[in-house]
């Protein structure tokens, strides 16, 4: 009986090894099949290159639209959207010397009246001012070349200050926003100016929580409205608007202003435009799937792009059949939101080296999207890329300018041979473009 009690034994539990053997083999096989029907697809990049936004071109093309609680936060967003812009531009004003109503001179040579019919402050006599230099110089002002660097070159202390740094801005003689400055001395800043204007900007200062920021319900009220269309429309407001790649300002600021009567109705739903354009800071890693047919599934991961969120893009590395990499190529004239120093374009090239130059990824292709194509072809009309990237002399054209950041980012693969890049110049907020 004990042998055969023993024998039974023995028999259950190799019965049990087995069975276990083939759960195990099963489990392999159906990883197998999934890792086969399921392509994984990684958005990298920087904070603010468009990596949510190319996800939502895809859900709107290819999948089945977004939920309706996915409306919901896209509605609050874009409306959000509204009064973190317009606190933005009223912090610049206070942190530029802009001054409400600034009215900007047509010619240097109004600037510089305007200018000599104000009474100096004090700071500019006897304090270290920027604006010293230049002011001391006004006369000769006008006949210095436009990215002129204001420093005197006889002086060894200015001249240690001509050490170029990639993606700083050569200095310019700029005598509107030295205009701007000595106005703004006169009349005082946000909390001193006189003016319905200028009490607009308090009324939504108050409504902004040090820690919280602006709870919609109670901030988006009629007086609020008026106060951002008014403020808007203000000519002191458009002009720091126009120095907005001196200070952090989200890239839907327009957007939102030009359709804030709509997007603040009480019936307001968001359409695709306003969807594309609101704004969402990504936290954390986000998985989407899109059936491609019956037998394959494409996961697309989208990644928070802030320095910050960067540590949990590591753990997704493993099976990557494709990466997209996005940077703003309208960032070159703009520092990072995380230091406010690092120039935007530099940063992102540090990063695609870490992606592209990856032990895992040593194999891997990459499309690289320079997105935001938009913005940098009105930019550099304004800003050469030349005076961030002095390397570059070619001509302020679209074609020529994109073509250096290719060249910079293709220049970075150390993997030439083993792995292709595949660069795109996109325009990620353009509506339904891939339908076409
Ligand atoms: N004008 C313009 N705006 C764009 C473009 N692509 C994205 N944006 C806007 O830029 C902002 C940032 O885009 P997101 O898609 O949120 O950026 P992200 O890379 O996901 O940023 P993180 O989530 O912080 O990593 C949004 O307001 C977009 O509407 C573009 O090609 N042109
Ligand atoms: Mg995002």
């Amino acid at each position: 009986m004990g042998c055969s009690a023993s024998t039974a034994k023995e028999e259950d539990s190799i019965a049990a090894l087995r069975n276990s053997e083939i759960d195990r083999q099963l489990a392999q096989e159906k990883k197998q099949l999934e890792a086969e029907r399921k392509i994984k697809l990684l958005l990298l990049g920087p904070g603010e290159s468009g990596k949510s936004t190319i996800l939502k071109q895809m859900t709107l093309i290819y999948g089945n639209g977004f939920s309706q609680e996915q409306i919901e936060g896209f509605r609050s967003a874009i409306q959000l959207n509204i009064l973190v812009s317009m606190a933005s531009l009223i912090k610049a004003m206070d942190n530029l010397h802009i001054p409400y109503g600034f009215q900007t001179p047509e010619s240097d040579e109004s600037a510089l009246q305007r200018i000599s019919a104000l009474p100096m402050p004090e700071q500019l006599i006897h304090g270290s001012s920027d604006e010293i230099e230049p002011l001391a110089r006004c006369d000769t002002a006008k006949s210095l070349p436009a990215n002129a660097p204001v420093v005197d070159q006889q002086s060894n202390a200015s001249k240690a200050s001509l050490q170029y740094e990639e993606g700083k801005r050569t200095h310019t003689n700029d005598l509107v926003a030295i205009l701007a400055s000595r106005e703004y001395a006169v009349k005082g800043g946000t909390m001193k100016q006189d003016g319905q204007v200028a009490e607009y900007a308090r009324h939504i200062k108050t409504l902004e929580d040090t820690q919280f920021g602006f709870n919609l319900e109670v901030s988006m009220t009629p007086e609020t409205i008026v106060a951002v269309k008014t403020l808007w429309a203000d000519s002191g407001i458009q002009y720091c608007f126009s120095r907005s790649h001196e200070f952090q300002l989200i890239d839907s600021c327009s957007y939102v202003m030009a359709n804030i009567d709509r997007i603040t109705t009480s019936d307001f739903k968001p359409t695709e435009d306003d969807i594309l354009n609101a704004r969402i800071m990504t936290i954390g890693v986000h998985e989407t799937k899109f059936k491609i047919s019956n037998k394959m599934t494409l996961a697309i991961y989208d990644v928070g792009g802030q320095r910050s969120e960067r540590k949990k893009w590591a753990q997704f590395f493993s099976d990557t059949q494709s990466i997209i990499f996005l940077i703003a190529i309208s960032s070159y004239d703009q520092v990072c939101l995380e230091d406010d120093e690092t120039n935007r374009v530099v940063e992102s090239m540090n990063l695609f080296s870490s992606i592209c130059n990856h032990p895992l990824f040593k194999k891997t292709d990459l499309v690289l999207f320079l997105n935001k194509i938009d913005l940098f072809e009105e930019k550099i009309q304004k800003r050469p890329i030349s005076l961030y990237f002095q390397d570059y002399d070619g001509p302020n054209t679209l074609q020529e300018s994109s073509k250096y950041f290719v060249k910079r980012f293709m220049d970075i693969n150390k993997y030439p041979n083993d792995k292709q890049i595949y660069p795109h110049l996109t325009h990620a907020t353009e509506p339904n473009r891939q339908k076409r």
